[in-house]
């Protein structure tokens, strides 16, 4: 989400590799076209490639369009960009992609699942959803933010971390309360108002109330997946369980994703393979049926009019060697030939043979 501390937190990561006992310097790729202040310097940033208030002006646009534009625009480029990142691959451990500000424009964009899927292919990958403790103490914005998180495990189905930032702020205890007792959930709805706001008037629960409890028993579904990580991108807190789980994340995608990719690698080949064959199949019926329509007209067929048209070449050695009149050349050229020699002449160079009259460059 905007101002959960994803750039503080991509900072904090660097310093964190940076400090270790045998430092490990990170890639780091800013996507993010519109920030204004990076607390660090990135190997690989749009900002390089397109101007955000460029964008926004020549196509023009809002802030929220300026942004989804800019990163389709850098998209087209991303295989180059996943070149230099496969180039440092063996001496880097770590790659870094900060994704910008608006959550929807990064994973409900094309631009996105674009990128997430070509780093995801190449490397181990693992999405760390960034969260702001502080504002999500709500039992209904807590919902409301592990929904998103829901949707986006569920739509690039990679491992994936829950980073409750800014722990220095608000300890994450509660969050990590409620993803594993389903009851202290329901409780802290009750008791935060939910429950007694959204009952009819005879003390029934309405519909808010029942599709507040139906969400929470499918997210208590969803949490059986996630790993929950506290940290505090100011004071450094939580950052060596943070990479604890990135290597369990590392194994996960080992043994879970990395099966599931060359599955789906294996079926898209063999259904473009089956396109292929079906697409000659249907070109082959297509010829043969004009074949046959040219037959039943009293036409000649293309066999019959182009007889050796299987040898080209043989073909234009005839043409040269036999090329002493206009009917030898028409007998073996192919039928859309624009015969130049029978071009009446134009002698305005405005002027074509019928009359009009066509701008010309200069
Ligand atoms: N107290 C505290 N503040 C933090 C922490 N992490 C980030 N912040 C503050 O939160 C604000 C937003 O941080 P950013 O890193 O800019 O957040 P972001 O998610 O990258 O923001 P957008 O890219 O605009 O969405 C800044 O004022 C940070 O100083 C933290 O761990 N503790």
């Amino acid at each position: 989400m905007a101002g959960s501390g994803k750039t503080t937190f991509v900072q904090r990561i660097n310093s964190y590799l940076h400090s270790t006992d045998s430092p490990k310097p990170p890639y780091i790729l800013n996507l993010d076209p519109a920030v204004t202040y990076m607390p660090f310097e990135a190997n690989i940033d749009i900002r390089d490639t397109i101007n955000y208030a460029e964008v926004m002006k020549q196509y023009n646009l809002g802030p929220n369009g300026g942004i989804l534009t800019a990163l389709n625009l850098f998209t087209t480029k991303f295989d180059q960009v996943l070149g230099i990142v496969e180039k440092r691959a063996e001496s880097v451990d770590y790659v870094i992609l900060d994704t910008p500000g608006q959550i929807e424009i990064f994973t409900w964009s094309a631009s996105g699942a674009i990128i997430t899927d070509a780093v995801a292919a190449s490397f181990p990958t693992v999405i760390a959803y960034v969260i702001d403790t502080a504002r999500t103490t709500a039992p209904a914005t807590f919902m409301s933010n592990m929904l998103y998180a829901c949707s986006i495990l569920y739509k690039t189905k990679l491992p994936f971390i829950l980073v409750f930032n800014k722990t220095d702020v608000q300890k994450h205890d509660f969050a990590v309360k409620w993803m594993t007792d389903f009851e202290a959930f329901q409780k802290a709805l009750q008791t935060h108002g939910a429950r007694n706001e959204n009952t009819s008037g005879d003390g029934d629960p309405n519909y808010m109330d029942s599709l507040m409890h139906s969400m929470s028993l499918v997210l208590d579904e969803f949490y059986q997946h996630l790993k929950a990580v506290g940290v505090s991108s100011v004071t450094g807190d939580g950052m060596k369980e943070f990479f604890e789980a990135v290597e369990e994340s590392r194994e996960e995608y080992k043994r879970d994703y990395l099966a599931e990719l060359q599955r789906l690698q294996a079926e898209k080949e063999s259904k473009l393979e089956a396109q292929k064959t079906d697409s000659l199949k249907r070109l082959m019926t297509d010829l043969q049926m004009e074949e046959e329509d040219r037959r039943k007209r009293g036409l000649p067929t293309e066999r019959e009019r182009f007889p050796d048209s299987d040898d080209e070449d043989a073909d234009q050695e005839e043409v040269e060697d036999e090329g002493d009149g206009e009917d030898d050349i028409e007998q073996y050229v192919p039928r859309n030939y624009i015969d130049m020699r029978k071009a009446r002449k134009i002698t305005d160079p405005q002027m074509e043979s019928d009359g009009s009259k066509w701008p010309r460059p200069g």
